[in-house]
């Protein structure tokens, strides 16, 4: 299809209602006094999105009246040089942005912590108490492990022991902690570390982000969904060919070839972001736009997959790895010689799988799920391929087979939903052409409205809202149907005959192309 077989035909002219079903719409008064506590407050992630999306919250009146923040981790730093530090890395002001850096590192403290050390844990407490009584945070504590994941037991568990997990209740001195991927290897440990989690804290006191849901377009998905009745109808194995879910990066393993050695593709992209997006394509109807029933329905469609089957080996998965290439005309090394990576590295940075779902909506209905690094653009979307029509009246005069209507749901770069449709081409002549129905999120009038991700986080533990989280039976559902499939990969003797190799910069290994039928140059 071409730009000018392109028509905006319903480029943003719809009507603007900001009804209060979204979170961030709820207003001021329900957000509770707290006090946010970040571990790993001197690492990369607390530093370049915690502190600075916790500033433009706090600049945009979105945090409470009452709240503190105190910064934990094992560097020595006083309150003051602690708050320097913050100072320093908060965006400069603009017209948009203004100046509230003082007020804000007023309200930030610092602790020094060895993550194992009880008696820090006790200390930690009784400055939470002198927050407490300074800013009016009502005993209300917002745990955010800013740290690497080995270190998710050992605090959860000495925060259990200091008496800091315990809450009066949901609502009222309430204790949270939040996590960031990944939530165990595999499944028995991803279950170990639920037991510990468990140990100390509720499932309803467990954020487990994935960053893809905080996503506008992604959230965009439930609405589009099912505030709309024309797609409903046809949202199934009657009208739908196949569904296909991509999420294409430019980017290598960049400095996280320790991580990325141990993870590879399918722990790293398929058992968080993917899942989470195929559930939301997939799931029926909630009955309530309320945290445990979106996820409740999430992790029907989750108990629903059929389990991989394991005899046919690699007829549903085509795993990959990056070679040199060029990426935007630059040179740039193959996986194997990335700092940190092993020379005979068998590590996927590329997996193609066919899964199905056994339930009535979806019976036979292929979803193609596929992820990949240093492939040839950015772009994450999916695309819900539609039957051809049961009849061309048209064939014996045009001899043409009928596109098939198509709805791409853009997630990266575009937000853009698009629809094709087969219409007549203007003039005398009686061809058909395609056009697109397009929606686009990155319209002037809509980006103002976009959050960082971590901004809509926060902005939700704060909320004490979990819809946006994963829930515990929901990444053991997504481990048990990927554990077998990495054991598969893992164990097999012949792995390096099946692991194939792609220049960097092009769509992926050819054996995808191969297997399905230029999918990739079609569907991403
Ligand atoms: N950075 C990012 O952009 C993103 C990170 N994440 C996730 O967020 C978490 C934190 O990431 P990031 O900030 O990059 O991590 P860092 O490596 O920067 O670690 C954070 C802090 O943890 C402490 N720390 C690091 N390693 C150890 C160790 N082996 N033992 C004890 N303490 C240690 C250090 O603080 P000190 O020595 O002062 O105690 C460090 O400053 C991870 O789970 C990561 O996967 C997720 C998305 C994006
Ligand atoms: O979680 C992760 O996601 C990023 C991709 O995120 P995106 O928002 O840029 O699409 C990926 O690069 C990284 O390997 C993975 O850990």
């Amino acid at each position: 299809m071409t730009d000018q077989e392109t028509q905006n035909l319903f480029m943003n002219t719809a009507v603007q209602t900001d009804f209060p079903s979204g979170q961030l719409l709820r207003s001021q008064d329900r957000l509770a006094p707290c006090v946010f506590v970040v571990f790993g407050a001197s690492g990369d992630l607390a530093t370049r999105k915690l502190f600075p999306a916790l500033y433009h919250l706090f600049s945009a009146d979105h945090l409470p009246d009452h709240f503190g923040i105190i910064g934990c981790s094992r560097t020595t730093f006083d309150d003051s040089a602690f708050q320097d530090r913050i100072r320093r890395i908060l965006p400069t002001p603009t017209d948009e942005l203004p100046d509230r850096r003082d007020d804000f590192v007023r309200k930030i403290r610092y602790q020094t912590l060895v993550y194992d050390n009880l008696q820090d844990y006790d200390s930690l407490s009784h400055r939470l108490e002198s927050i407490n009584a300074s800013f009016g945070t009502q005993g209300n504590r917002l745990f955010y492990l800013a740290v690497p994941p080995q270190l998710y037991p050992v605090i959860s568990t000495m925060l259990g022991r200091s008496g800091l997990a315990r809450e009066k209740d949901r609502h009222h001195e309430w204790s949270r902690i939040v996590l960031e991927k990944p939530f165990g290897h595999d499944l028995p440990s991803a279950l170990e570390l639920s037991d510990v989690l468990h140990e100390h804290f509720s499932e309803h006191q467990i954020f487990r982000i994935d960053h893809y849901l905080a996503k506008e377009t992604v959230q965009n998905l439930l609405m589009f969904r099912f505030a709309n009745t024309i797609f409903e109808p046809l949202w199934n194995r009657n009208y739908i060919e196949y569904v296909s879910i991509s999420a294409a990066e430019t980017l290598g393993v960049e400095k996280r070839a320790g991580y990325y050695e141990q993870a590879g593709v399918i722990r790293d992209m398929f058992q968080n972001h993917m899942m989470q997006l195929l559930s939301l394509v997939a799931m029926e109807a909630p009955s309530r736009f309320q945290d445990e029933s979106v996820r409740d329905d999430k992790t029907k469609v989750f108990n629903s997959l059929r389990p991989f089957e394991l005899q046919g080996r690699f007829r549903d998965l085509v795993l990959g790895q990056y070679g040199p290439g060029n990426i935007d005309h630059h040179a740039v090394p193959g996986y194997r010689q990335e700092e940190g990576v092993a020379p005979d590295s068998l590590t996927p940075t590329f997996a193609f799988l066919r899964s199905y779902i056994d339930n009535w909506r979806w019976q036979g209905v292929p979803f193609y799920i596929c992820s990949g690094k240093r492939l040839s653009r950015k772009l994450t979307r999916i695309v819900i391929q539609f039957k051809d029509v049961p009849h061309s009246m048209f064939r014996h005069i045009l001899g043409e087979k009928i596109s098939s209507n198509r709805l791409i749901l853009g997630i990266q770069p575009d937000e853009v939903i698009n629809l094709t449709l087969q219409t007549k081409s203007p003039g005398m002549s009686s061809f058909l052409r395609t056009v697109t129905m397009r929606f686009d999120y990155n319209h002037e009038a809509e980006k103002s409205r976009l959050k960082d991700a971590y901004e809509k986080v926060l902005m939700d533990c704060l909320l004490g809202d979990q819809m946006l989280f994963w829930r515990q039976d929901a990444v053991k559902r997504c481990w048990a149907y990927l554990t077998p499939i990495l054991e598969m990969c893992e164990s097999c003797g012949d792995r390096a005959q099946h692991l194939h190799l792609y220049p960097a910069g092009t769509w992926g290994p050819k054996e995808v192309e191969a297997t399905y039928e230029n999918y990739l140059q079609d569907h991403i």
